[in-house]
This record gives structure tokens, C-alpha cells and sequence, in this order.
């Protein structure tokens, strides 16, 4: 079953471009990336599925339901962290976050008290008096205090520590396992990598890319690292297949698309001291997306 389906999608500011013809779908159960460098229309996107702004033309569905018609209702099963959080700064955390479980027609407060441990987070305190990642522990916990079935996810971690990362992303990762679906927005590569099964990329307001995490990382390219007994000579790995070649005495290295016998043939052929072979992370396999489009 699907949690999201956007179909054919665009949104235009003015003259300007927020996303064009958009489509893609977000199954149940999904923890799904959203990747795309600043301005590619990731928020556009999901401000889009949460009615804050109307799509120019296309739609979305969330839950089988039109995200038009239905916005209020499908609103409540979701939990939504914008990128950038504003607050009352005058409130204490915890009048504040019981003003928001009010919106849901369930007692949130045994809840509330879980997150806020978990992500130690002091509810006594003036939301005026917190830092900024605190801040950020405040959206998350008025994003997952009731429990959503689909959790929206703009940039969430920015401004929060290693250590708090790596608890909220346990968190979700217990969400998920509770049943809830994951739309999880991004420029970093490597969280994207570590939390989500699915991912689609933007550039520019188009999709470019949708795969899994997996295939993603394994039908690509291979990162080769050799060192050879003496220097080879310029451009002897220059063969079709072979991106970012870097020849620096007896030290070379590049990325690899294709036949590997081919690739372990050339290496054969002279005498190395090492090589090492690795799966290059996301960061690498992404940059050259967006260097083979443009
Ligand atoms: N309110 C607006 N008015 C005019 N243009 C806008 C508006 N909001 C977004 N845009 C434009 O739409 C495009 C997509 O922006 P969007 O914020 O959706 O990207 P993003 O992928 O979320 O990037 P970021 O990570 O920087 O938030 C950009 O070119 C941006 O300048």
C-alpha cells in the first residue's frame, strides 16, 4: 500500500521554479530519503503534501486520500518537523507541547514525558531560554507526541549534536518498526545512507534518481585505490568506465562502472604493492549524478 503518492506535481513561485512534474511513491513501512542540494525543491515538495502551499498543477495522495480535499484529516496521522522551528518564545516547553498534543483527540502526556527523556529535553524550561538543537528536540518531540502513522521529516538534523543524532534516529528507527512510514528530507548523504531503505534525488525540481539505498550503492561505481611498485606512467587507467582518476607517483586511485575483469586485467599487467577495493559512500555515487546532468 501506498503512503504517498505524488503524481505529476508542480509548483511554480511567480517566475520561478519550486518543483516540475513530480512523481514518485512512498510505501507503508518506508523510511524514504529525500535527497537534493539547497533550492532543489525538497520543501516545496513537502509543504505542498501538507497544504501549506497548493501545487500549480498534478496532485498527491497521503493515506489513498487526496491531499486537497482531505488535508485536515489526513493531518492529524501526521507528524511533521519543519526544517526551520518558530516558537512562542514566552512559553515553557511543556505548556507548549500540551498545546499541541491538544490538537489530537488522545492523551499525549505519558508520551511526551518518553520523548523528552529520551531526547533530554527539559520541559520545565522557557522554549526563550534554549539553545538551538534544543529548539530542534522541541519540533521533534511535538512531531511524534501522538503517535503519527507518517512522519515528515525537513532537514531534521541540523543543530543537533552526534550523540542526540544518533538517539533520534533510534527513535525513528523504533517508529518505524511500530508501523510508521518515514519521509525523511536531506542534503547529508551519509544520514540519508544509514536510515533509509529508499531514496529519490532532486536537482533543480525534477527527480533524477529513485532506487534503493542497496542498489544504489552496489550496481554503481567501485572507489579503487592502488599502489604500485613504481610509477606508472600518465593515464594508464585511462579506459572507458574509469571517473575521477587521480595518478600521484605509485599512488592511484578512481572510480569504476563496468566489466571488473577488465579493470583487473590492467592492474595484473603491472607489478602493485596494494589495492584496495571499496563501495564508495553515497557522497561520491551522488556528486556524480549531478556532474553527469548538468
Ligand atoms: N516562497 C517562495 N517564493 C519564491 N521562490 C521560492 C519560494 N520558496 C521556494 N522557492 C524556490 O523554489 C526552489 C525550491 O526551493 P525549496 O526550498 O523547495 O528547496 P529545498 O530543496 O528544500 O532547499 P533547502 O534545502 O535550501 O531548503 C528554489 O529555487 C527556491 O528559491
Amino acid at each position: 500500500m501506498n503512503v504517498i503518492e505524488i503524481d505529476h506535481l508542480t509548483k511554480t513561485y511567480g517566475q520561478a521554479r519550486g518543483i516540475t512534474d513530480l512523481s514518485f511513491t512512498v510505501e507503508k513501512g518506508e523510511i524514504f530519503g529525500f535527497i537534493g542540494p539547497n533550492g532543489a525543491g525538497k520543501s516545496t515538495t513537502i509543504r505542498t503534501l501538507l497544504g501549506l502551499i497548493h501545487p500549480t498543477s498534478g496532485s498527491a495522495k497521503i493515506f489513498g486520500k487526496d491531499i486537497i480535499q482531505h488535508g485536515p484529516e489526513i493531518k492529524r496521522e501526521i507528524g511533521y518537523l519543519p526544517s526551520e522551528v518558530f516558537y512562542y518564545d514566552n512559553m515553557k516547553v511543556k505548556d507548549l507541547l500540551k498545546y499541541s498534543a491538544s490538537f489530537y483527540n488522545k492523551d499525549c502526556s505519558k508520551r511526551i514525558k518518553e520523548l523528552a527523556e529520551v531526547m533530554d529535553l527539559d520541559l520545565s524550561k522557557k522554549i526563550d531560554d534554549l539553545s538551538l538543537g534544543n529548539k530542534k528536540k522541541v519540533g521533534i518531540v511535538q512531531g511524534l507526541l501522538h503517535g503519527p502513522k507518517l512522519i515528515i521529516l525537513d532537514e531534521p538534523t541540523s543543530g543537533l549534536d552526534p550523540l542526540m543524532q544518533q538517539k533520534f534516529f533510534e527513535l525513528l528507527e523504533q517508529e518505524n518498526k511500530k508501523g510508521a512510514t518515514i519521509l525523511f528530507s536531506s542534503h547529508i548523504l551519509s544520514e540519508v545512507q544509514r536510515l533509509c531503505n529508499r531514496v529519490a534525488i532532486v536537482k533543480e525540481g525534477k527527480l533524477i534518481q529513485l532506487e534503493k539505498i542497496s542498489t544504489l550503492k552496489e550496481s554503481n561505481y567501485k572507489r579503487f585505490k592502488i599502489e604500485t611498485k613504481t610509477p606508472v606512467s600518465a593515464g594508464y587507467f585511462r579506459m572507458v568506465g574509469v571517473n575521477e582518476l587521480k595518478e600521484e607517483g605509485q599512488h592511484v586511485s578512481f572510480l569504476y562502472k563496468g566489466n571488473i575483469n577488465e579493470v583487473m586485467r590492467k592492474i595484473a599487467a603491472i607489478e602493485i604493492q596494494n589495492v584496495w577495493v571499496e563501495e564508495p559512500d553515497l557522497e561520491e555515487i551522488f556528486m556524480h549524478y549531478y556532474e553527469k546532468e548538468d
